[in-house]
């Protein structure tokens, strides 16, 4: 049963064009012209219940026009979606009642009122009955801690305690489906992770399905197993993140700090059988480039070369940093969109080979 099921979804918006000077803004009382922006064009993708998955791409990808599509906020111009079995624009009231949607940079809460009465309107809007309400408003209390705060305005908070309120304003009413647009930007690394742990076990138990869209990779890399990344409108990747990194990261670096300096020559005749590259730094460093080519050489393999050769003092071992690994991506996938176009590549392993040739 997929939560989230979407089949070659497009939105253009019409926007009106002013013609220069005051001859055009003349012609433009009279006869208005108008560009067609393509914000999403033609995705599709199914996300299983319970799954949580990054929705990621730069700005201006057409993140926020679909999760408003899937929401109900904006009617697509063509193509099918269903969340949670309704069509989210025709059958609105049912259908808010089965999701949850936190915009980070936005309050679903009332400003100058305690949250908690916030809370209790929010009980109202979802028809939620009163014992389900009062056991969910308990358990979320509880692990958001937001014991201090439930009298306090919700102008009186700071961004991590408001946007902790939100969250539990959003799954008051305990919706199957979470949408979260940017939840923790602007927030300390400690409230960061106390918000991904609160979400990893609200799927957990709950069997929440998430759609999580957000420019933190720590985010993506904490919560999501599957990543959805956007390029101008377009999807050019459906996968798994550890796929992802396997597939595009491009090689590990090892850093020694020996004792004293070691020349190239020596650190070069450790390894002549393999496709890795020595350099030397100051002050006794050196470090080894480790490719990726299909995993052909193990970081062990190294590490076993160099051991009880040299005296290392120091070590450290540069995983792929996932942003090299989504800039990459955006830069090759721009380039195919701006070809022949790259059109439905995500989802399907031929169009990921597609994208690595
Ligand atoms: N109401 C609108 N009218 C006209 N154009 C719009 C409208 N909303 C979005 N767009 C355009 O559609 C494209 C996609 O925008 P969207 O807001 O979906 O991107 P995004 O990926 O969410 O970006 P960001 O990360 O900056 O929020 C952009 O070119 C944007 O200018």
């Amino acid at each position: 049963m997929y939560a989230i099921r979407v089949e070659k979804l497009r939105k253009e918006f019409k926007v009106q064009r002013s013609r220069e000077g005051l001859k055009g803004a003349f012609r433009d009382l009279f006869r208005r012209e108008y560009t067609l922006v393509r914000a999403v064009k033609d995705i599709s993708f199914a996300i299983p219940q319970g799954e949580i998955c990054g929705y990621i791409g730069e700005n201006g990808a057409g993140k926020s026009t679909t999760i408003k599509m899937l929401t109900g906020i904006l009617v697509p111009t063509s193509g099918e979606l269903r969340v949670n079995g309704f069509v989210p624009y025709k059958d609105r009231e049912k259908f808010v009642r089965g999701i949850g949607v936190v915009f980070g940079q936005r309050s679903q809460l009332w400003w100058d009122i305690g949250v908690i009465e916030s809370f209790r309107l929010l009980r109202k809007v979802y028809r939620v009955p009163e014992a389900d309400f009062n056991k969910r408003l308990n358990e979320l209390v509880e692990r958001l801690q937001l014991q201090d705060i439930l009298n306090r305005p919700v102008r009186k908070l700071s961004l991590g305690q408001r946007m902790r309120c939100e969250l539990a304003a959003a799954l008051l009413h305990n919706p199957s489906i979470v949408f979260l647009d940017e939840p923790t930007i602007g927030l300390d690394i400690v409230v960061k992770s106390e918000i991904r742990e609160f979400l990893k076990e609200m799927n957990r138990e709950h069997g929440t399905t998430i759609l999580l869209t957000t420019h933190d990779l720590q985010d993506i890399e904490a919560l999501c197993s599957r990543v959805i990344m956007l390029d101008d409108g377009r999807i050019i990747y459906d996968g798994g993140l550890e796929e992802l990194k396997s597939t595009w990261g491009k090689g590990k670096e090892i850093v020694f700090q020996f004792g004293s300096p070691v020349p190239l020559s020596q650190l070069e005749m450790l390894t002549p059988d393999m496709p890795v590259r020595w350099s030397v730094n100051a002050e006794g460093s050196a470090s080894v480039w480790i490719p990726r080519q299909g995993d052909a050489v193990a970081v062990s393999d190294v590490l076993s070369r160099v051991v009880g050769r040299f005296d290392i003092r120091d070590m450290k071992i540069l995983e792929p940093n996932t942003d090299d690994i989504v800039r990459e991506i955006y830069r090759v996938g721009s380039a195919e969109a701006g070809g022949a176009g790259p059109a439905e590549t995500g989802g399907t392993p031929a169009g990921r080979e597609a994208m690595r040739a």
